[in-house]
């Protein structure tokens, strides 16, 4: 096998121009090669689908063990305890693995289906009296804030904080910049907050906190790691349906035929969720570490060292997708890497897609027309792909 140094580039994927319009970036890394390297943090970036796929499904030799961030946990000490189910491997990553998959799984979901319905009916009845509005803190920022915090079993009057709680942790899987150093002074206080969260007596009976916690008591994880898992919920389980639905609403409101078609058949709310996800990559980007020398497509990844991989560019790969950038409710999305691959996969994107299925029915049966009403502005973060502002205009039934 003839090793070949890779093309080298001194670009910077979390310089703030480049997060706020990533796309061109994107395509110079799948066009430079299949494996990049990245000068400015000695990393290895992976844009193809073919190779962000194989790294994906490749734990073995791409840990999360030191850490999916630039950060790495064997050199340096994580922000925060490490989570038990990202940043771990198996065998420790098994057990609080499958205590989520039951408890975050289409089975388990069922029970609240029809107060997620519910709750995203008389949030869209609230927010049409107006024909204008910012659908960003009116529906992508309200509807899973109302939800997701009373179905892992917290108060109505402490969750406001999960925002910037989940912003920071994102940010903080990126170089050490400006966006992680305008969330630092804020640290101290939402950690204390969120870790205050999980304790099994702030958290109400029949929710997936408590039952996490009822877990432990089953001997399914140990009572310790019983608040990280939580923790997890709090982590992963917010900005990320936020910036998801967000992203959905960009979609339809500027793409007018798409959303006729969800109008015409509001059984295409799961396709246009993951089309969103896939077009739109809410998670643009994150790390593994090399287990020992691998080699990907004949450059030689050394031991130790990280590989960022950019689900972003993967998933408007020309090489996977037929004209990956248009927004279309008839693909099949199946293949799409925007939950990850494999054994991290997310496991609460069953949570994220009823999310999306209740908000975009309400809409489809109450709305005949969405329009972009003013710029939207972007939310910028290290690995979140979002909008702070989408100012829309609706024609109601
Ligand atoms: C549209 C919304 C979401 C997106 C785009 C998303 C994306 C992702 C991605 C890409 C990963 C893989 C990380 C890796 O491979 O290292 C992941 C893992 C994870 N997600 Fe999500 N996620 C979403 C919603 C959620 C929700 C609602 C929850 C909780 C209810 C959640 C909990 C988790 C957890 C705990 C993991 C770690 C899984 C493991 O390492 O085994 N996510 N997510
Ligand atoms: O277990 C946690 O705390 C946690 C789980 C998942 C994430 C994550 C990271 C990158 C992309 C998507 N999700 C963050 C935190």
């Amino acid at each position: 096998m003839v090793v070949t140094a890779p093309p080298s580039l001194d670009a910077d994927p979390f310089d703030e121009e480049v997060l706020r319009d990533p796309l061109a970036l994107q395509a110079e890394l799948r066009d430079a090669g299949p494996v990049v390297h990245l000068r400015r943090y000695d990393v290895y970036g992976l844009a193809r689908h073919e190779q962000v796929h194989a790294a994906l499904t490749d734990w073995q030799s791409f840990q999360s063990g030191a850490g999916v961030g630039l950060a790495n946990f064997r050199e340096e000490k994580p922000w925060r305890p490490p989570s038990l189910l990202l940043e771990a491997d198996p065998p420790r990553h098994d057990a609080p693995r499958a205590v989520l998959t039951k408890i975050l799984g289409p089975r388990a979901l069922r029970r609240l289906r029809e107060s997620w319905h519910a709750e995203a009916e008389a949030l869209v009845d609230e927010v049409l009296t107006d024909r204008e509005f910012d659908a960003v803190p009116a529906l992508a920022q309200a509807f899973p804030l109302r939800v997701f915090p009373d179905a892992v079993g917290l108060p109505r009057d402490d969750r406001e904080h999960l925002l910037a709680y989940g912003d920071h942790a994102f940010n903080a899987f990126g170089p050490p910049n400006g966006l992680v150093a305008r969330g630092a002074p804020r640290v101290a206080e939402l950690s204390g907050r969120v870790n205050a969260q999980c304790a099994r007596d702030k958290l109400a009976d029949g929710g997936f906190g408590a039952r996490i916690w009822a877990a432990a008591d089953h001997g399914d994880i140990t009572h310790e790691q019983a608040p990280l898992v939580v923790r997890s919920l709090l982590t992963a389980g917010v900005d990320t349906t936020v910036h998801a639905l967000a992203a959905i609403l960009y979609a339809l409101a500027t793409h007018p035929g798409q959303w006729r078609r969800l109008r015409d058949d509001p059984g295409l709310a799961r396709v246009a969720f993951d089309e969103a996800v896939r077009w739109e990559s809410p998670v643009q980007t994150f790390f593994r570490t090399a287990t020992t020398d691998c080699d990907i497509a004949g450059t030689t990844i050394p031991e130790g060292r990280k590989i960022l991989m950019f689900l972003g560019a993967a998933n408007r790969d020309p090489r996977r997708w037929d004209s990956p950038d248009a927004f279309d409710l008839s693909r099949d999305t199946s293949a799409h890497v925007g939950f990850g691959m494999g054994l991290h996969q997310c496991v609460g994107q069953h949570v994220a897609r009823l999310e999306a299925e209740a908000l975009l029915t309400a809409l489809a049966r109450r709305v005949r027309r969405i329009e972009p009403a003013g710029t939207p502005v972007r939310h910028l973060n290290n690995t979140l792909r979002a909008w702070a502002s989408m100012p829309v205009r609706i024609h109601p039934e």
